[in-house]
This record gives C-alpha cells, structure tokens and sequence, in this order.
C-alpha cells in the first residue's frame, strides 16, 4: 500500500535515524519516563530526559530536536518547557509537542495555548487531544482517548493550515497531515493502548526522526508512525497480553530493518 510519494522511505529515514542516533530531550511525564527512553534506544536514538529550567534552553541548543509532553504537569515543568521550546526555535531545531488531556483542566488549557505560541514544528495526540483543539467536545477520559481516529482527521487537518505546523493524530488508524498533504498509516495493535506511555515514547520517537530530517517533519512523522505500527503488529503476533507485548515490542523496534520496514508498512495518501 506504501505509495511512491513520499520523498523519502520509511525504511531509509530508520537507516539515517541509527546512522546518525540523534541526541533527543525528552521532557515527558513521570509515567513514560523509563519507557520512552527504552523506546528511543531500542529504536536506535539516544534520549536525554532533560527538564529542569535552569538548563533545558541551554540542553535544546546542543540536541538534534526536543519533545515536550505535559502529561504530569506541574508548575515545576513548565520554565524548562518554555525555555527549550524557545532555544529549539531560535536554534533551528525541531520541536514536538504532546497535549497529553490539554482538555481536561482550565491550568493545562493555559499552558497549552503558551505552548502552541512557540510554534511547535510537529503536534502528536491521539483523536481526544486533537478534536479538542477545535473547540469541540471531545470524548476523552483524562489521558485516554474515547474518540474515533477518523473523527480527528478534518480537526487535525484544521489545526495544521491553522498554525503551519505537522500534526499526528493517532490511534487504531494513525493520520498525518501538513495542511497540504496527508497520510494514514495503518497497523498497530488494540494492545498498544493498554500499555501507559506509549503515546508519549511514540512522541519522542517522532522526534528522532525529526532530528534525523529536521527539513522534512512530514515525512519524518508518517516513518516514526510506520515503525510503531509494524512493530506493534509483529509484537501482537507473539505477545499474549500487555505485559508481553511491551516487552516483545521493544524487541521489534530494535529488530525491524529497512527493508521489512519498507516492505510492511501501510501508508495510505489522504
Ligand atoms: N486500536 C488500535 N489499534 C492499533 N494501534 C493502535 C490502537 N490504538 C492506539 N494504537 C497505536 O498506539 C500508539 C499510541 O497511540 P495512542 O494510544 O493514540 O496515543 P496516546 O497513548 O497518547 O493516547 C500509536 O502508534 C497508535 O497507532
Ligand atoms: C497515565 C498517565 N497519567 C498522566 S500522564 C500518563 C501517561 C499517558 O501516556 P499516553 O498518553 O502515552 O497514554
Ligand atoms: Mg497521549
């Protein structure tokens, strides 16, 4: 199904990305912590959970790209993310954003909307946390989505024209648009969100690519989407539950090469 469009091969960024192991700043939550840093290793980048204000700016200039996740937010968080989010700009780095239930309280409403004023290069969420961005009711519970993938689709595509950004909405289809050109991505496994934080690692994968390619954030989206689904869909095969799978799905993103990549993922145009 994977189409002859995009510039560069989900199979050959995955080569570029372990070529080059981009230094990648996590500022994720205390949940995804440890699985979003085994994640990126697994894959092949080299994570660096770096928060704390008086040296997130100055740790954002030297990094590939940064990733910046409000999921355990708190007032201690919310310096570091602004001053690595400011330096990755001024700096000509990529930066990810993940508004994990940026819904759910008047705080995460207002440092989400001081957040997506420094220009996040690429937005990740699932169909919640993206429906919610245009104003509509979305059917979240706390950090878990209630909504359809393809429902966040025409909001995902509005909220790119609306802030020239990339956004990736995931879920049991993935979808990722630039305002102009879109893809869904195809794969995973039901398991996936009955694992905690893999969303969030999924989001400091993203930036990996990112790092990798920081010219092309669409195309550096749809490969991070395309390895979590083939990895996801080979981990399902051989796990018999969650906890199973989370480890049978480290393996895989360490096992997939470019050429099963290339070979098994399903990227479908827009
Ligand atoms: N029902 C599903 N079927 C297949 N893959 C899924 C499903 N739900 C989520 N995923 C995958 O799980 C990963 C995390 O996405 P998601 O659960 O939407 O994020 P979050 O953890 O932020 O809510 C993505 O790779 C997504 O494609
Ligand atoms: C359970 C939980 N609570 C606050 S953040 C978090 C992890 C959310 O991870 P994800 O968005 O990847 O499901
Ligand atoms: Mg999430």
């Amino acid at each position: 199904m994977q189409t002859q469009l995009l510039i560069h091969s989900p199979g050959q960024m995955l080569e570029e990305m372990r070529a080059q192991a981009p230094l990648v700043q996590c500022i994720t939550n205390f949940v995804a912590m440890n699985i979003a840093a085994n994640v990126l290793l697994a894959a092949g980048a080299s994570p660096a959970m770096v928060s704390a204000q008086e040296e997130a700016g100055e740790f954002a200039s030297i990094a590939g790209a940064l990733t910046v996740n409000i999921g355990t937010l708190s007032p201690l968080w919310v310096g570091g993310m602004k001053s690595a989010a400011k330096a990755a700009s001024e700096h000509g780095k990529p930066w990810v954003f993940d508004p994990v239930a940026h819904y759910a309280t008047t705080y995460r409403r207002a440092v989400t909307a001081e957040l997506v004023a420094l220009k996040p290069t690429i937005i990740r969420g699932n169909a919640s946390e993206i429906i919610a961005f245009a104003g509509s009711k979305s059917g979240g519970k706390g950090v878990d989505s209630g909504d359809a993938a393809r429902a966040a689709e025409g909001p995902a595509l509005g909220l790119a024209k609306q802030l020239g950004t990339v956004v990736a909405v995931t879920g049991e289809t993935d979808f990722v648009t630039d305002g102009q050109t879109s893809w869904r991505i195809h794969g995973g496994s039901p398991l996936m969100p009955r694992v905690t934080a893999l969303g969030c690692s999924l989001t400091g994968l993203v930036g990996a690519f990112a790092a990798t390619r920081p010219e092309k954030p669409l195309d550096a989206t749809v490969a991070a989407l395309a390895l979590f689904a083939v990895a996801g869909e080979a981990a399902a095969a051989q796990a018999s539950g969650p906890g199973s799978f989370s480890v049978a799905f480290l393996d895989q993103l360490a096992a997939i090469d470019a050429a099963t990549l290339d070979a098994q993922a399903r990227i479908e145009a827009a």
